[in-house]
């Protein structure tokens, strides 16, 4: 299968950003997507928990996917500070960003524990986009498609369906730092990821989106979204900002 029969996916992950004050540079993302790129590409945005009802409310019927960025894997209970991923479906969202590197680093996230996340996403309906990626000390020693792969196997639930999973390969040492891999770095990552999905689930391993991550700017995300396996990016500071945004994911339509 080609890239080309999956339909591209552009993933906004706006971390601890954004108040109030930025729901108009959402409502302009909604807006520029209902006109010509809606047929073309998939977009979700992951805006802090605190805004994701009011912009579940404002993309009603526009087809801007909402989602957050973490969940716990339990449904209810005593776990202060925690969201599940039944009330991320309640609040209106679509969709859960599980097992980021900075909740993996800052938060002692094991793949046994990204695993039960995404368990629980797709148990409340939700797409579960599991992050996975190296550091820079694993690609010194020579060790990204090993770890990658251990990621993979660890963090993916069986349940997994080409509907209900993307994989985002995002290399922690490319992550907010301005630095990207070569094409033929990511072509040959998201191969490897592509091989391992395929092993594993067949052809829905073959139709799940594998999505780039790591200073996705406008000016590079053509030249990233073209490598082979590449279907689409999950971009962090240029998301902010909805003229950014919106030129990746016009970057997307090839
Ligand atoms: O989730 C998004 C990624 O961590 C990428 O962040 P970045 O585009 O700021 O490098």
């Amino acid at each position: 299968m080609s890239n080309a029969a999956r339909k591209p996916l552009i993933a906004g992950n706006w971390k601890m950003n954004g108040l109030g004050a930025s729901a108009p540079e959402f409502v302009r993302i909604v807006g520029a997507y209902q006109g010509s790129l809606k047929n073309v590409v998939d977009i979700m945005v992951f805006p802090p928990a605190t805004l994701l009802t009011s912009f579940a409310t404002s993309t009603r019927g526009a087809g801007v996917i909402v989602g957050a960025q973490d969940c716990h894997p339990a449904p209810s209970g005593a776990h202060t500070g925690d969201i599940s991923a039944e009330m991320i479906a309640d609040a209106g969202g679509k969709a859960v960003i599980v097992g980021h590197s900075e909740r993996r680093a800052e938060h002692g996230e094991t793949d046994a524990i990204v695993r039960a996340k995404a368990e629980a996403a797709l148990r409340a309906g939700l797409v579960a986009v599991i992050c996975v990626g190296e550091t820079e000390e694993d690609r010194d020693a020579g060790k990204a498609f090993e770890v990658v792969e251990r990621q993979l196997e660890g963090s993916v639930p069986n349940a997994a369906r080409a509907k209900t999973v993307v994989v985002a390969y995002e290399p922690v040492w490319a992550i907010g730092t301005g630095v990207t891999p070569t094409v033929e770095e990511v072509a040959e990552m998201h191969g490897r990821i592509r091989r391992a999905l395929q092993a594993r689930f067949g052809a829905e391993g073959e139709g799940m989106r594998i999505l780039y991550g790591g200073s996705v700017k406008p000016d590079n995300a053509a030249e990233l979204l073209r490598a082979g396996n590449v279907d689409g990016a999950l971009v962090g500071g240029a998301s902010l900002k909805a003229d950014d945004f919106l030129a990746i994911a016009q970057a997307a339509r090839g």
